[in-house]
């Protein structure tokens, strides 16, 4: 269910890092129960954006609200608890490395400090189960597991405090498409079962087409289009004539919709 409560709003967004701009004026309201899939180019500022939202990285200018509230300008405690609310997977390092799968799963909830042990385990069990990952696995170390089982145990990390908002960096990057069929099939389940919002970058057709409600297409250093996937691709932009109508693209999508 979508509604039109924004979860997020960016406002009048500039990025620069020295004399290299990265964005320029972006707005952008994403509203709660969407997933909002973020695409450009390699270096068009996907991740930046990402992060920004996240509040990990502050603008040159502009605005961020998420959940209601103003992330540049809140205290330390609204920010952790706005942290809180909202779940990262990170395409890189999603997981820490000397700890085991029930530890990295853990970890977010003992950071509370206020859950008991015997919660926590509750806790970790049912997430590895949303997850669809067998309790048999929980002793083992990220090295032990393949990317699929990775992205499982980093998503279940990254649902450990029920977030409202979900945070997907290229979630499919690196599975091969059975892995990615069903890591996509688990994010819908997922969806429809926690009433999740989801900000997603993925460069990967399929898994776009199968999950997006809207996209959002950075190039230009701004957001030049919005909407359905339906309606972007009648766009005349060639980022986005290149992207979703060149070979692979019109393979992806003639199956899902009716191209120009
Ligand atoms: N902390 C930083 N300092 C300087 N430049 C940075 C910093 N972070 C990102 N950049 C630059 O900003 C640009 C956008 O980076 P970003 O990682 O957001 O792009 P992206 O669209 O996610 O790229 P990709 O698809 O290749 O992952 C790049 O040119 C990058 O080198």
């Amino acid at each position: 269910m979508i509604n039109n409560d924004p979860i997020i709003e960016l406002q009048g967004l500039y990025t620069r890092f020295g004399s290299h701009v990265i964005h320029k004026n972006i707005n952008l309201n994403i509203y709660q129960g969407e997933i909002l899939s973020l695409v450009g180019g390699s270096g068009s500022g996907k991740t930046t954006l990402l992060r920004q939202m996240l509040s990990l990285e502050i603008p040159a200018q502009g605005s961020v609200k998420i959940l209601g509230h103003s992330t540049y300008d809140c205290d330390l405690e609204l920010l952790r608890s706005l942290r809180n609310r909202s779940g990262v997977l990170f395409q890189q390092g999603a997981l820490f490395s000397a700890l085991n799968v029930y530890d990295n799963i853990a970890l977010p909830m003992r950071e509370l400090h206020c859950l008991t042990e015997e919660m926590i385990r509750d806790l970790v069990m049912l997430k590895l189960d949303m997850v669809e990952v067998e309790a048999q696995h929980v002793n083992k170390m990220p090295a032990e597991l393949s990317g699929g089982m990775i992205k499982r145990v980093a998503l279940a990390r990254a649902l450990a405090l029920d977030p409202e908002v979900l945070f997907l960096d290229e979630p499919t990057a690196g599975l091969d498409p059975p892995l990615s069929e069903s890591f996509i099939k688990l994010i819908q389940t997922l969806r429809k079962e926690l009433t999740l919002t989801i900000i997603m970058v993925t460069h990967d057709l399929d898994t776009l087409a199968a999950l997006s409600t809207r996209v959002a297409v950075l190039a230009d250093q701004s957001l030049v289009a919005v909407g359905e996937l339906a309606d972007i691709i009648k766009i005349d932009h060639p980022f986005i004539k290149e992207f979703f109508l060149g070979e692979r693209g019109r393979n992806v999508l003639r199956n899902v919709l009716t191209l120009p």
